[in-house]
């Protein structure tokens, strides 16, 4: 095999993911804004992911944002220590830094010694830094290093919550008129009090043959358990979604938003829309057997993946919401009860602590 076979071989198409215009989901002119809620409906439906463009966070913001996020892994373990998570899956404790192989993604186990062993062969290879409603008195308050070892951050990151608030914001307004639910502001006020949760994500480089064992993946393949998903990835790439027959790259958009549904919006949309499957691994481009590494003699075994960072907002309603169909979607859906086990109806505090107590 030569290495444009080798390489031929190992394209995969990336992931059908529309894109909308924010300005148009949110234009004066009736026909143009219906246009593009179904465009997000359809891409929901479809793929469960999308791309929304033209929004209202300006692009030097988001450089910004990815540069405190930089600066902030770049501390010291001693620095990042000061404000360590604690190894416990309690809701409350969901705050501070992370370091690689501590969190790990499971999807949907939940027996403890399964979790333990899967914990134990899938790291995921990510530091994170996790950050709840920083001006909610209601939820635990955020861990933050000290100001004067990185002065400005703090203030920065509250910032951004209010930004990425807002957007979801009008982004749940859209999900209502999607649904033509007489009160259109039905998902935006069931998130009235924004306890969302907010991870920043930073996977170091690493070797890219580790990435050719099942064991080494950035993150860990699973559903997000929130409503919508907002995702700022940097222009490395390596998120990929499952389109049911595989995982597809999504590739990265210069000022694009990668926005999802999770699993409490499938539940709520009596599954019209999809909680997709999705997993951050090396970036597609590079990807090629192990065997190849050796045959195409350029030593690709000995390549470093470089650093990747993401920001990610995950929409969670009120604590004491209940989880349960919205209006308009009571006809029998792709919704299957048994999808998270006999859990019943839950208010979206207890989803979370179901989901929360394998991760940690
Ligand atoms: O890093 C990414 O691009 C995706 C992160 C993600 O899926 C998550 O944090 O749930
Ligand atoms: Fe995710």
């Amino acid at each position: 095999m030569n290495k444009d076979t080798i390489l031929a071989e190992y394209y995969v198409e990336p992931a059908r993911v529309p894109v909308v215009d924010f300005q148009l989901l949110n234009s004066s002119d009736d026909a143009e804004q219906h246009a593009a809620v179904d465009q997000l409906d359809a891409a929901f439906r479809e793929c469960g992911f999308v791309y929304i463009c033209n929004h209202a966070i300006e692009p030097e913001r988001v450089d910004q944002a990815f540069g405190w996020s930089r600066r902030f892994f770049a501390q010291s373990s001693e620095t990042k220590e000061l404000i360590t998570h604690p190894p416990s899956g309690d809701i409350d404790d969901n705050r501070g830094w992370a370091k690689t192989g501590q969190g790990h993604t499971v999807q949907m186990v939940f027996d403890a010694d399964e979790a333990e062993a899967f914990r134990q062969n899938n790291p995921d290879c990510k530091e994170t830094l996790e950050l709840g409603n920083p001006f909610s008195d209601k939820v635990p308050p955020n861990k933050w290093i000290p100001e004067h070892l990185l002065p400005g951050f703090r203030s920065f990151v509250e910032s951004w919550w209010t930004d990425c608030a807002a957007l979801s914001h009008c982004l749940y307004r859209s999900l209502g008129k999607a649904l033509q639910i007489r009160d259109s502001d039905h998902f935006s006020h069931m998130h009235s009090e924004n306890d969302c949760h907010m991870t920043w994500n930073f996977y170091p480089s690493m070797p890219l043959n580790g990435f050719h064992s099942p064991e080494a993946k950035r993150l860990n393949e699973h559903t997000d358990f929130g409503t919508l998903t907002l995702v700022f990835q940097d222009a490395v790439g390596g998120l990929e979604v499952h389109d049911g027959h595989r995982f597809r790259p999504i590739v990265p958009i210069p000022g694009a938003i990668v926005v999802n549904v999770g699993d409490m919006l499938e539940r709520q949309s009596n599954g019209r829309w999809k909680s997709a499957l999705h997993r951050v691994v090396a970036p597609a481009q590079l990807m090629r057997p192990r065997s190849a590494q050796v045959q195409d003699g350029h030593g690709h075994g000995s390549i470093e993946v470089i650093d990747r960072y993401s920001l990610v907002f995950f929409g969670v309603p009120n604590p004491d919401e209940m989880i349960e169909t919205a209006p308009g979607c009571e006809a029998p859906g792709r919704w299957k009860p048994n999808m998270n086990g006999d859990w019943g109806t839950l208010s979206a505090r207890q989803w979370i602590q179901k989901r929360l107590a394998v991760e940690y």
